[in-house]
């Protein structure tokens, strides 16, 4: 038998960190006011209906108004904006993190990013607790898709960007 490593919180992000991610900036706005926070737990849940789960920490500082405004915005990241991901990812004051990048709304009134690859404007239509976390079940109301620039990708704890080289860079 092969010996495993023990599961502690360590062991299990270690292992994590080993899986790459998108970076994504979750925005949301409403009678809570404007709140954001960097994530790299979303992934698609079905296209019919078009839905998302985002998993968000209830002791993030956005998390409050998250849940009451009942909308967001999963903004997907083009690898020059690696600044935003640092700015939205934790401890810098919520006004400071909208005066990076250029915002405009959809459907829902969530703040969506200018540039990013991909805005999915969405409706939190259901909530499962889940130890720490949250995972906030997204409807999607409204899409902007940018397919031209890269992708930032999040891999052992670095970031790196997801272009392709073509045949003519090799
Ligand atoms: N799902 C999450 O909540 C999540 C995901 C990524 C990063 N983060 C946070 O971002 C910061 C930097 O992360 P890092 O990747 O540089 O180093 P790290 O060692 O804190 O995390 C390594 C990996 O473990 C997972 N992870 C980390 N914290 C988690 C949590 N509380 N719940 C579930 N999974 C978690 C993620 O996949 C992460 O990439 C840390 O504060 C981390 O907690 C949180
Ligand atoms: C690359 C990367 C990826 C993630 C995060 C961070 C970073 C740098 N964070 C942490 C989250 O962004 C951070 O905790 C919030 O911004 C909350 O910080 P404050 O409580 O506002 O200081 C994060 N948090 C979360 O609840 N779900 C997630 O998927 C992620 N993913």
């Amino acid at each position: 038998m092969i010996e495993n490593l023990p599961v502690t919180i360590a062991t299990f992000r270690d292992a994590m960190a080993r899986l790459g991610a998108a970076v994504h900036v979750v925005t949301s706005a409403g009678t809570a006011g404007a709140t954001g926070f960097t994530a790299t737990a979303v992934c698609s849940v079905t296209d019919t209906p078009p839905t998302l789960l985002v998993c968000l920490n209830r002791n993030a500082s956005a998390y409050a108004a998250v849940v009451e405004n009942g909308v967001l915005c999963v903004n997907t990241l083009a690898s020059t904006q690696q600044a935003l991901s640092q700015a939205f990812g934790g401890k810098t004051l919520m006004a400071e993190r909208f005066a990076h990048g250029q915002w405009t709304t959809l459907q829902t009134g969530a703040p969506v990013l200018h540039g990013a690859i991909a805005n999915f404007d969405c409706r939190i239509v259901n909530v499962l607790q889940i130890g720490t976390h949250d995972v906030l079940i997204c409807e999607a109301v409204a899409i902007l898709s940018e397919t031209e620039s890269p992708g930032l990708l999040y891999v052992d704890r670095n970031y790196h960007s997801l272009h392709t080289p073509n045949a003519g860079d090799r």
